[in-house]
């Protein structure tokens, strides 16, 4: 699948929208991909998995034995990555603010673990995430997303692959610009505000 082919996914499924949005950093932004309604087919879903599954080199591929994404983005994408690569698939998620495992998820010391996230932009919910699997003793050896809307500007001290790669612009609170101010930012995400 190529990024177009990807994108052309995104768009039949609406999930391409504009506005005023509060991103989960913090950031403002007139561009959201919401990966939800890309990922409410579970065909698509499962394809873009494979796809995705497909961009890992084979010599991280052969040594995942668990996917782990925060929730609630990453978890859909997370399990059908768990089905790509036949391994299992958990979640981290963070009720009291802070990720954590529940529901009696658990990583075996020293496991090795993929990180699985719908998008990032930052990287400040992958990172979070890697420490709460490394709190549990897993050890992350390798980071995807389906879509990395930073264009390439993120920077992770482990692999990170994206099944696509763009630049929408984001601002900081103080520099959001005048037009974009004048809508209402709406907060799609389930991070608590800070
Ligand atoms: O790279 P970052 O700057 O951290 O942004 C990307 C994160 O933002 C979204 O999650 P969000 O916290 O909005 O909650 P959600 O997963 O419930 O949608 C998305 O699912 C990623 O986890
Ligand atoms: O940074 C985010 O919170 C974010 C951006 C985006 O385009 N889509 C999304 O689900 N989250
Ligand atoms: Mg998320």
């Amino acid at each position: 699948m190529n990024e177009d082919e990807v994108l052309s996914e995104f768009r039949a499924a609406g999930a391409l929208l504009e506005g005023h949005f509060l991103l989960s950093s913090g950031r403002h932004s007139a561009h959201y991909l919401q990966c939800a309604r890309v990922l409410m087919n579970p065909d698509r879903a499962g394809r873009l998995a494979v796809a995705l599954a497909a961009q890992l080199p084979r010599d991280l591929r052969s040594k995942i034995d668990k996917v782990v994404s925060p929730a609630m983005g990453g978890i859909i994408i997370g399990h059908e990555m768990g089905r790509a690569l036949q391994v299992d698939a958990i979640f981290v998620e963070r009720p009291t603010g802070t990720f954590e495992l529940r529901r009696g998820f658990d990583i075996e010391p020293g496991e090795k673990v993929l990180m699985v996230e719908d998008v990032v932009t930052t990287g400040l919910s992958s990172r979070e995430a890697i420490k709460a699997v490394e709190d549990a003793g897993g050890k992350v050896i390798g980071i995807c997303s389906l879509v990395d809307r930073s264009g390439g500007e993120v920077e992770f001290e482990i692999p990170y692959h994206a099944l696509v790669s763009l630049s929408f612009p984001t601002y900081a609170p103080d520099e959001v610009p005048e037009e974009l101010a004048k809508t209402p930012a709406i907060k799609p995400g389930s991070r608590k505000p800070a």
